[in-house]
């Protein structure tokens, strides 16, 4: 899995910010707004428990931290625990915490030690930047384009799917893409045979994976890879509504999944 970097977390209060009024653009409500409404659910000051992990690459400098700044921006009521790993999830326990956040190299999950419910982080990215992408106010159909179908793309484009557009999928794991047509019924798109769309739903870890062969005037492109899937000169040369942002959406769908 592509870690985070403590230069993808500079400034996240900021980030967020500004991925929020484009969010609100895009769909008229803010990241709260489609959380609560895709999730049927609102926090009310639930303590959340952030915890750093040693394991594997370590701690990433600013990763706990960042955390703790978007729960409090979503209306949680957090902490970092001063302990890391196993002692830090007894600290966060003992210390009241309802909803533990915490993360490895491979999982970054969230725990309702209330309810019982768990949340892994990329399902819940994919599923709530693909809602972001399908309350899109200005599309001009149900066609769909996305653009890497792993761990992230694959739930998102399910989303989609169950939503009632029209996906057409790409990726460059010729097999895995082979896979994901048949197994969600959805359509092979043929960068020979190109067409624009209006909405388009990103999720690769590499940069400028969207041709602007696909691109229309003021499409959406809600995108949760990094890094970004399309240049700062496309993004102004269409009016792209571009939903980017490295933690935080992801993080308010896992808690409000487990609300
Ligand atoms: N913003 C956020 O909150 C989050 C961001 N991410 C990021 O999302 C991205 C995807 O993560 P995962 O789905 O876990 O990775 P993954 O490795 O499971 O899936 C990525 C998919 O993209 C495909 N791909 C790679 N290069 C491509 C290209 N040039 N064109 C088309 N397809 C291409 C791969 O074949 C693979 O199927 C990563 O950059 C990760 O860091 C992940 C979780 C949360
Ligand atoms: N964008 C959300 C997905 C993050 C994921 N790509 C990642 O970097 N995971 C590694 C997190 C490691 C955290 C570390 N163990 C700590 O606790 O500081």
């Amino acid at each position: 899995m592509a870690l985070l970097t403590p230069e993808d977390l500079e400034n996240i209060n900021r980030q967020l910010q500004e991925a929020d009024s484009t969010v609100r653009r895009v769909t008229g409500l803010d990241i709260k707004g489609v959380c609560k409404d895709f999730y049927g659910m609102t926090p009310c000051c639930e303590k959340v428990g952030i915890v750093p992990v040693t394991s594997g690459n370590g701690i990433i400098g600013n990763f706990s931290g960042s955390l703790h700044v978007i729960t409090e921006y979503f209306g949680f009521d957090s902490f970092v625990t001063a302990m890391p790993d196993v002692s830090g999830y007894y600290e966060a326990v003992r210390n009241g915490a309802r909803i533990i956040l915490m993360a490895d190299d491979n999982t970054f999950l969230a725990h309702n030690l209330k309810n019982g419910k768990i949340a892994n982080n990329q399902p819940c990215t994919g599923r709530i930047y693909a809602e972001i992408a399908s309350r899109y106010l200005k599309a001009d159909s149900k066609d769909v384009l996305v653009v890497g179908l792993g761990k992230v793309g694959f739930p998102g484009a399910a989303h989609l799917v169950n939503k009632g557009f029209r996906v057409y999928g790409y990726d460059s794991d010729k097999a895995l893409l082979e896979k994901t047509v048949s197994d969600l019924g959805i359509t092979l798109f043929e960068p020979e045979n190109p067409r624009k769309f209006s909405i388009i739903f990103e999720a690769t870890p590499c940069a400028d994976t969207v041709p602007e062969f696909v691109i229309s005037e003021n499409c959406v492109i809600s995108t949760p890879g990094i890094p970004c899937a399309i240049s700062r000169e496309l993004q102004e040369k269409y009016g792209v509504e571009l939903v980017m942002e490295p933690l935080g959406i992801g993080t308010a769908s896992m808690l409000y999944s487990v609300l």
